[in-house]
């Protein structure tokens, strides 16, 4: 199998090497595509990788037909539509590690630099003009930097800062005053930072909640003389605000990485001398661009081969020794969801999935997702898949609930999954058997032992003398051959089922026909 892997910003050539020694990977290198350009020829690819140039929106993802995956070598993936890739099901990875040292640098030379004024000093320079009166700066030492967001790089960036003998307070809603102990810093809240520091640094993604998160209110609330770094993303700091900001003298120096709109070509902060800037730099290392690409074609030639994505990032992130123990049920859920799907003709409003044995010690959330996906491919299609199988559950409006219980009831694990409907509820039951593979061992509340795969017929009938006799007879008439029946009862001579595998597909008619016949309540045919 052959596929198209799109890498549609510049990427480091060693860095891809697992996609040059992977099999069947067909790679195209171009960059600079236009938006059109891109959405014309996405379908052609089974896999796009990015920087934080190419913008995939979500006209651009609506295009991407075959796109299986995006990978984005870097952390912030504010350049991709993640709701759209995941309701296309596409899966979304990133590099998170790869570049936080050289991120972490690239602040700190920015802080340095806007403190000492070293851009403005050597430009002068350059330009034949020996001034040292108007480049004097301020130390760091003693002084306070205000971290907002204390993530990777804010971390990294904190304590570099502390080797300056700085005071760091920061901000961030994971911080705990133990946290903030242990890394001999302050904590306080965005309001605290804003007032007590000399510098502001901002290390958070960019989001609808972190959108002008400095802004004209924030300004006002910083001590007089302030100097601002942003090497996290453009938009965090309101462009405009920080413009007022430096020409009314509260803040006397900005230290800009990254801008709302990039390229920031003729960008009014630029005009302004109390502004350094460099053009989105902060990732661009030799070290940083190997180790992004490295981790992100690892995950797109794992993915493309079946396998499972070390940094997930529009799932949640299992790690590897779970996902050891789980794959195996990744097949069995899907299966019962689809048999319960089968057996169910109702609208659907809750489905609870109970775990019981070893299994509800782990991270079930990946069989979950399998499970709703064995169960709305049934009436959506084969575009459902283990990304957007929650996002189609949710936005049909289906309550999904996790049950977990180390009581084994008999079984090391067993997966029950029950559906809601209006008139009531449905569960199947099933397990994997050691060195026999995956069971379906309890419909309802019938106790049974079939094997969850081909041709499924399920019976509803009154427990009499003849019945299955009858159901073989038109069956055999049918040149349909049974190759394994279950029976079970409720009570004697009362409701009863049998469970039939057949070795082919049965027609609609042919189910009419046994629902025709004596004693027989209802059939169903499932293939799975
Ligand atoms: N300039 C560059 O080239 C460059 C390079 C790497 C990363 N980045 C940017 O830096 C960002 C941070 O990267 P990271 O690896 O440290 O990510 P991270 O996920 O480790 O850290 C982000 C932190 O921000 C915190 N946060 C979220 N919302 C917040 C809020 N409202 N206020 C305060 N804190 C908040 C989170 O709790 C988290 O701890 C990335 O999202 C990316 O946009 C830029
Ligand atoms: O691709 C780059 O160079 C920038 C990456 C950086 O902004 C990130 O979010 O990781």
């Amino acid at each position: 199998m052959t596929f198209n892997i799109l890498i549609s910003d510049p990427l480091s050539e060693d860095g891809i090497y697992p996609l040059r020694q992977a099999e069947g990977m067909n790679i195209v290198i171009e960059t600079g595509w236009s938006p059109e350009d891109l959405a014309n020829r996405i379908s052609e690819f089974d896999a796009l990788l990015v920087r934080s140039q190419t913008q995939v929106t979500a006209e651009i993802i609506a295009k991407a037909t075959n796109l299986k995956i995006i990978g984005r070598a870097g952390v912030g993936v504010d350049n991709i539509d993640l709701t759209a890739a995941t309701e296309h099901g596409i899966i979304v990875v990133n590099a998170p590690d790869g570049n936080t040292n050289s991120a972490a640098e690239h602040t700190m030379a920015m802080l340095m630099s806007l403190a000492r004024k070293i851009p403005q000093a050597f430009h002068a320079l350059k330009n034949n003009e020996w001034d040292r009166k108007k480049y004097v700066g301020v130390e760091l030492k003693n002084k306070t930097l205000g971290v907002i967001g204390l993530g990777r790089i804010g971390a990294e960036v904190a304590a570099r800062a502390q080797g300056q003998r700085m005071n760091v307070i920061a901000y961030d809603p994971f911080l705990t005053a133990e946290k903030a102990l242990k890394m001999g810093i302050d904590f306080g809240s965005v309001e605290d930072v804003l007032r007590k520091a000399d510098f502001i640094t901002v290390h958070t993604p960019l989001m609808k909640e972190t959108k002008h998160l400095i802004n004209a209110e924030a300004f006002r609330l910083m001590k007089d003389g302030v100097q601002i770094i942003n090497c996290a993303r453009g938009g965090i700091i309101d462009e405009e605000a920080l413009y007022d900001a430096i020409v009314s003298k509260k803040v006397d120096g900005a230290a800009l990485d990254v801008f709302e709109q990039e390229p920031a070509v003729n960008h009014k902060l630029l005009t302004l001398a109390e502004v350094i800037a460099t053009p989105h730099l902060g990732a661009s290392t030799i070290e940083a661009q190997e180790s992004v690409a490295i981790d992100v074609s690892q995950d797109v030639v794992n993915f493309l081969n079946g396998g499972v994505v070390r940094n997930p990032v529009n799932l949640p992130s299992v790690s590897k020794e779970v996902m050891l123990k789980i794959e195996p049920y990744f097949n069995l859920s899907e299966k019962l969801g689809a048999f319960l799907m089968g057996l169910t003709d109702e609208v659907i409003r809750e489905v609870n999935i109970y775990y019981s044995g070893d299994l509800a010690g782990f991270e079930v959330s990946p069989l979950t997702r399998n499970t709703l996906k064995g169960m709305l491919k049934r009436h959506l299609g084969e575009h459902v898949n283990e990304v957007n199988a929650k996002f189609f559950a949710d936005r049909i409006g289906i309550q999904v609930n996790e049950h977990k219980s180390t009581a084994s009831k008999g079984f090391t694990n067993l997966l029950t999954v029950e559906v809601t409907t209006e008139s009531g509820t449905r569960r199947v039951a099933g397990t994997l058997l050691n060195g026999l593979g995956a069971r379906i061992v309890k419909v309802d509340n019938y106790i049974v032992d079939v094997v969850p795969e081909g041709h499924i017929v399920f019976i509803k009938h009154k427990d009499q003398p003849g019945a299955i006799g009858r159901v073989g007879t038109l069956l055999a008439k049918e040149n349909i051959n049974i190759a394994t029946m279950q029976v079970g009862r409720s009570t004697l001579g009362g409701d009863a089922i049998m469970m039939l595998t057949i070795d082919k597909h049965i027609e609609p008619n042919e189910i009419e026909r046994l629902k025709e016949l004596e004693d027989i309540y209802d059939v169903t045919a499932i293939g799975l």
